[in-house]
């Protein structure tokens, strides 16, 4: 696994390029592959509101739109603008996401990195974040 660092920079680097007209709540992700490749994203909205997409969500539908199938970990960076960075407070991801999440990635060992900055950030499994989890496996 690359530092949680690294992946945090590139999380914070995606962030500068969110499109939020509406909430001004600027959020960027990082994703790591289990081939090393990192996908960043951004959260987009749109003025009809549903059509917004989190960071979260824009950095997997990048992987899997480009063959990636095996996820090691995402780092998450959130905040009002006009934060500093380090300010801000955690932003954990969506219900939504962690369900897109659960649809791709391993419960137990998926890890999800939620940063205020490069020092300070927290670490969970998504199973910690989506216990009793609805996935496909249910469906057979
Ligand atoms: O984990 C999160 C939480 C929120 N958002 C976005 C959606 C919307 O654009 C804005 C406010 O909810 O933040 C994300 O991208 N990821
Ligand atoms: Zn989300």
């Amino acid at each position: 696994m690359i530092d949680a660092k690294v992946l945090i920079e590139k999380a914070f680097e995606a962030q500068k390029f969110c499109y939020t007209p509406y909430s001004n709540f600027n959020v960027g992700a990082a994703l790591l592959c289990a081939d090393g490749t990192i996908y960043q994203g951004c959260n987009i909205e749109n003025a009809a509101f549903t059509p917004t997409n989190c960071a979260e969500r824009t950095a997997f539908f990048k992987a899997i739109s480009e063959g990636q199938k095996e996820f090691t970990a995402i780092a998450i960076v959130g905040n009002k603008e006009g934060v500093k960075a380090g300010e801000g407070d955690f932003c954990a991801p969506c219900a939504v996401c962690r369900q897109v999440m659960a649809e791709f990635c391993d419960l137990e060992t998926f890890n999800v990195i939620i940063a205020k900055s490069t020092e300070e950030y927290m670490e969970r499994t998504l199973g910690e974040l989506l216990p009793l989890a609805f996935t496909g496996k249910d469906l057979k």
